[in-house]
């Protein structure tokens, strides 16, 4: 097994607790007042993320996917060394995240950028806090795109080109781990497509991990090359694309529903061919059943769409075949 770039062991973050939660403070609200909302999960405060045990293989382009609230900017910004862990542990490049701090790059979901500089003095203060790593021939392949010039000032950029900004000063940094949240969410078709190009030639170059959260799932199977699904803040899948492909098979068939009685039913639903059911197997079911390769994006839609049915048990790692589970 190679070594892994990201290694979260039994991850839990609550935020809020005694002391409430900063939104409630932020909205001027007394915490623990009538007005603080009632916090969700065990106790008070809200677990974002819990017993999230994930490995990434160095290397890897891995996709963090789930549904909104899910955990993934949580799980990033832990990566990050940005925020600390409420229980658990996590690693990154072999050591805790802030010892790692300048061998990885971070793009948050907003962007952060100072909107006073020029594209220009953004890229050159890239240089200045990143001695002897900066790459600027990198960093300007992914900041030329002709739709700004080097003295626009960043406050004046659209948010897909502020995006492109942020992207170019992670990928001169020459990080070993890109954690990037959500990156192509403002970004055109076109801007997407050849950005990501640019992204995984740079990774394949360099041999950058990266860790990416997503929505867009219907783009993933041929960008990445790993997954993490989280649900309401636990892994409900995770492993090698190609080995979570080859554990699921599709089955449509007029059979009656007691013929999945022992399978490992993601989803299934009745249809105007009988029954459609995604199941994790890689054996076919018997006579009066087609079965197909289901797409990544069909597999992930299936989990997601039965986030809330299942008990978390139900689609953690461990139930993906041993190999594919990292
Ligand atoms: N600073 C915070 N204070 C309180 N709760 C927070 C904070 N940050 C996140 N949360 C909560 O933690 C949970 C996970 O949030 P997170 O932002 O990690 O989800 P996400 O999967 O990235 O969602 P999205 O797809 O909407 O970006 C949510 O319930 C969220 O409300």
């Amino acid at each position: 097994m190679k070594d892994s770039a990201v290694e979260a062991a039994a991850l839990g973050r609550k935020f809020g607790g005694r002391t409430g939660s900063p939104f409630a403070r932020s909205r001027g609200r007394a915490p623990g007042s009538a007005a603080d909302p009632a916090p969700r999960g065990p106790g008070r405060g809200t677990w974002a993320l819990r017993e999230c045990t994930v490995a990434v293989p160095a290397g890897r382009i891995c996709a963090v996917v789930g549904p909104n609230g899910a955990g993934k900017s949580t799980l990033l910004a832990h990566a990050a060394g940005l925020l600390r862990p409420t229980e658990g542990s996590i690693r990154v490049l072999g050591t805790a995240p802030v010892a790692a701090r300048e061998r990885l790059a971070y793009v948050a979901q907003d962007k952060p950028l100072h909107p006073r500089l020029t594209v220009e003095e953004t890229l050159r203060l890239g240089r200045e806090l990143n001695p002897g790593r900066w790459d600027q021939a990198a960093a300007e392949r992914v900041a030329e795109d002709g739709l700004f010039a080097d003295r626009t000032r960043v406050g004046r950029l659209s948010g897909g080109q502020r995006t492109r900004l942020a992207l170019a000063l992670a990928l001169g940094k020459r990080p070993e781990l890109l954690l990037l949240d959500e990156p192509m969410a403002d970004l055109d078709p076109l801007a997407r497509h050849e950005l990501m190009g640019l992204l995984l030639a740079e990774a394949a170059e360099n041999g950058t991990t990266v860790l990416m959260s997503s929505h867009i799932l219907g783009e993933l199977a041929t960008a990445c090359d790993h997954l993490v699904l989280l649900g309401a803040g636990r892994v409900r899948l995770a492993g090698e694309v190609e080995e979570v492909l080859a554990a699921h098979t599709l089955v449509t068939g007029r059979g009656s529903p007691a013929d999945l009685d022992g399978r490992t039913v993601v989803e299934s639903r009745a249809t105007g061919r009988g029954l459609t059911a995604l199941l994790r197997t890689s054996e076919p079911l018997g006579a009066g059943w087609e079965s197909a390769a289901p797409s990544l994006e069909e597999i992930l839609l299936g989990y997601l769409r039965t986030l809330d049915e299942a008990p978390a048990a139900e689609h953690t790692a461990e139930r993906v075949p041993e190999e594919a589970a990292s």
